[in-house]
């Protein structure tokens, strides 16, 4: 029987993700011992938390691996549990070496795209348009997280399917729940200990939910981070404007124009933070008739007053993204967990949700608009 070396098995064990965390268990400290005889291998592997939901498959994946180094070995796989010191070694190495609760999205260099959406009124649509963004870039290869940060609907869960699925814990990291492809969220409402729950929020702990939701949470490295933020220019704006004041803000509105005033006011507060504004959607835009014609529900012209308005508010060009039409399967589409892009790609609410979510991914990934500290030489 050929010899088997322990440095093989390891390598060959780089090859086993952490069902959970989604990187090698070696890379986690995860694989305590190799014991190997002539005839058998024994891995012991340590689990973050005792009864770890996901051992049958790190027991299969594992000696998948090893049975492929060594064939003619008997494999077997023992589960240990993490001492709290090693629990704390391998957080320390998921933020990689940074300090605790630091936003990974506001350092220096962070090249994930931050996008704030945010309205005026609550019901024009906001979560919807969060939802079908976020898994409209998801659906183009990026990788997507979302945050929903609605303290009164937080129905960012429920538009995705993921019913009352909370994230786990090891430690103080957070893991957040997984969704369709592959993207991860998290929810204000999985902060609660149960999901009626009713709890007023108050600014100081809107903070740190926010924070919690942020810093805690192991995000990995993401191309796009979508906030979902409460409608209004309360707590949580401002509490977002001090920890993420490199977030891109897009107001959603209707065409109302009472919408419209109070969209506008959103818009001016996120720049108040020193956000910027990239855009206006405009949602629930209209009803396409059997008969070609368009039935205009809320009125017409919201939205572009709201971007006029910012434009000339804010001093530069706040465009108007799309018009998203009224439509029943988008509805349908997040009462039922299967968002629009996904479920129907062509339908029109659909198309334009696709173009709008290009048009803000299709810019150089993280370092545009990021200030790079560079002065003009000569003028200093
Ligand atoms: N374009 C649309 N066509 C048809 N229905 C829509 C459209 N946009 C949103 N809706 C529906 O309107 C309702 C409110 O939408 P949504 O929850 O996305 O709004 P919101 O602004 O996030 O509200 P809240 O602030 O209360 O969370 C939902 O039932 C949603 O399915």
């Amino acid at each position: 029987m050929a010899a088997v070396t322990e440095d093989q098995v390891r390598e060959a064990l780089n090859a086993v993700n952490d069902p959970e965390i989604k990187r090698p268990i070696t890379e986690l400290g995860m694989v305590d011992t190799v014991t190997i005889t002539d005839d058998s291998i024994t891995v012991r592997l340590l689990l973050t938390v005792a009864g770890c939901p996901l051992k049958d498959t790190l027991n299969r994946d594992v000696t998948a691996a090893v049975t492929k180094v060594a064939p003619a070995h008997l494999v077997s796989v023992e589960m240990g549990v993490m001492t709290d010191e090693q629990r704390k070694a391998m957080q320390e190495h998921l933020r990689g070496g940074r300090a605790e609760r630091e936003i990974p999205f506001a350092q220096a260099g962070s090249l994930t795209k931050v996008y704030a959406i945010a309205s005026g009124k609550g019901g024009v649509g906001k979560s919807s348009v969060t939802v079908n963004l976020a898994l409209a870039m998801a659906r183009r290869g990026l990788k997507v997280g979302i945050v929903d940060a609605d303290i009164y609907g937080h129905s960012i869960p429920d538009m995705l399917g993921l019913g009352d699925q909370r994230p786990t814990q090891v430690e103080e990291m957070i893991m957040p729940v997984p969704a369709a492809e592959g993207m991860k969220v998290m929810s204000i409402g999985m902060l609660k200990p149960r999901k009626d729950q009713v709890v007023a929020w108050r600014g100081p702990m809107l903070d740190r939910a926010l924070v919690q939701m942020l810093a805690d949470v192991y995000w990995g490295d993401l191309d796009a981070l979508f906030l979902d933020l409460p409608p209004g220019t309360g707590d949580m704006a401002i509490s977002l404007g001090q920890h993420l004041p490199g977030a891109e803000v897009v107001v959603v509105t209707t065409p109302q124009q009472a919408a419209a005033q109070v969209a506008e006011r959103a818009g001016t507060m996120a720049s108040m933070m020193h956000q910027r504004v990239v855009g206006v959607i405009e949602n629930m835009s209209y009803l396409q008739l059997p008969n070609g014609e368009r039935m205009e529900i809320f009125g017409s012209g919201g939205a572009d007053e709201v971007a006029k308005g910012l434009t000339a508010r804010l001093g530069y060009d706040v465009p108007l993204l799309g018009r998203v039409p009224l439509e029943e399967k988008l509805r349908e589409g997040g009462d039922t967990g299967h968002p629009i892009v996904a479920a129907d790609p062509a339908a029109p609410s659909a198309t334009v949700l696709q173009d709008i979510a290009d048009t803000l991914s299709g810019r150089q990934r993280g370092l545009a608009g990021m200030q790079l500290g560079l002065s003009p030489a000569g003028r200093l």
